[in-house]
C-alpha cells in the first residue's frame, strides 16, 4: 500500500490537487482527452477549490463523479451539486460533466442511458476516492444489495446500489472500472479512518470493499 501521510489538511488538499492537476496534464499531453472521477461527501470540497483554479485544457477534460445520491440536484445531499458550486467553477468550468444522475424516480430507469454516457471517458485518467469509516469507497457499502456484482470481474460500468448505512439509493462506478483508472488515490483524514483501512488490508472486499482497489491506490491522509 502506498501510504502517503501530510502534516495538516491545507496543505494535503493542495498538494493532492497539484498531484491531479499534473497526472491530468501528463493525460492531455498524450491523448485528446482525459477523464478525472472524484467522490462527494465531505471531504474532497478544499481539493475542488484549489483544483478549479489550475491552468489546464479543461475544454478536454471529462469529469464525473465515483457515485451519485440519488436525489435531484438541488438536494443538500446532491454529489453533483458539490461538483456544480466547487469544481465545475472558474478555469474548470470549461470541462465537460458526464452526469451519473436523471430525473428519474428509480436509478434503475437512467442505468443504461447514463452508462452509455461513461463509456467514452473510460478507462479513467485521474480517479479521487473517498472512504468511510466503514470501509466503503465510492458506493460500494458492506452489506449492499449489489455489491458481489459491482465487485466481480466482468460487473457492467455503473450500479444502482441500495445499503443500509446510506439513506438513499445510491448509484455507483463498478470496482473494475475504478482500478482501471490510470491513476488512483484515495484521501482520507482523522484516526477513526486510518484505522478502518489498516483493518481493511486483511479483510475480503465483501467486507471491506476498499480492500478490491488497495493495490493500486496511492492513500493520502491527514489528521
Ligand atoms: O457520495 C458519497 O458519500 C461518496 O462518494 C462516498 O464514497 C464518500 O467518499 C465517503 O462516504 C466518504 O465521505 P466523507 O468524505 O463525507 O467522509
Amino acid at each position: 500500500m502506498n501510504f502517503n501521510e501530510y502534516p495538516d489538511r491545507e496543505m494535503m488538499m493542495i498538494d493532492l490537487a497539484n498531484i491531479i492537476a499534473g497526472e491530468l496534464g501528463e493525460s492531455l499531453r498524450t491523448g485528446d482527452r482525459a477523464s478525472l472521477c472524484v467522490p462527494g461527501g465531505t471531504t474532497p470540497g478544499p481539493i475542488f477549490d484549489a483544483l478549479n483554479e489550475v491552468a489546464l485544457d479543461w475544454d478536454r477534460v471529462d469529469v464525473l463523479l465515483n457515485d451519485e445520491r440519488w436525489v435531484p440536484e438541488d438536494h443538500e445531499r446532491s454529489n453533483t451539486r458539490l461538483l456544480r458550486q466547487r469544481l465545475l467553477i472558474n478555469k474548470a468550468a470549461a470541462a465537460k460533466y458526464v452526469p451519473l444522475y436523471a430525473p428519474t424516480e428509480t436509478p434503475e430507469e437512467s442505468m443504461e442511458a447514463l452508462a452509455a454516457g461513461i463509456e467514452p471517458s473510460l478507462p479513467l485518467s485521474v480517479c479521487l476516492l473517498g472512504m468511510g469509516a466503514d470501509m466503503h469507497t465510492a458506493s460500494l457499502f458492506p452489506g449492499a444489495d449489489r455489491l458481489e456484482e459491482a465487485l466481480s470481474p466482468d460487473a457492467p460500468i455503473l450500479l444502482p446500489m441500495r445499503a443500509p448505512g446510506a439513506p438513499e439509493p445510491r448509484i455507483t462506478l463498478s470496482a473494475r472500472v475504478l482500478k482501471d483508472s490510470t491513476n488512483l488515490h484515495i484521501v482520507i483524514t482523522g484516526a477513526e479512518k486510518r484505522e478502518a483501512l489498516e483493518k481493511a488490508r486483511s479483510l475480503e472486499p465483501m467486507d471491506a470493499p476498499v480492500a478490491s482497489v488497495l493495490d493500486r491506490a496511492q492513500i493520502h491522509w491527514t489528521e
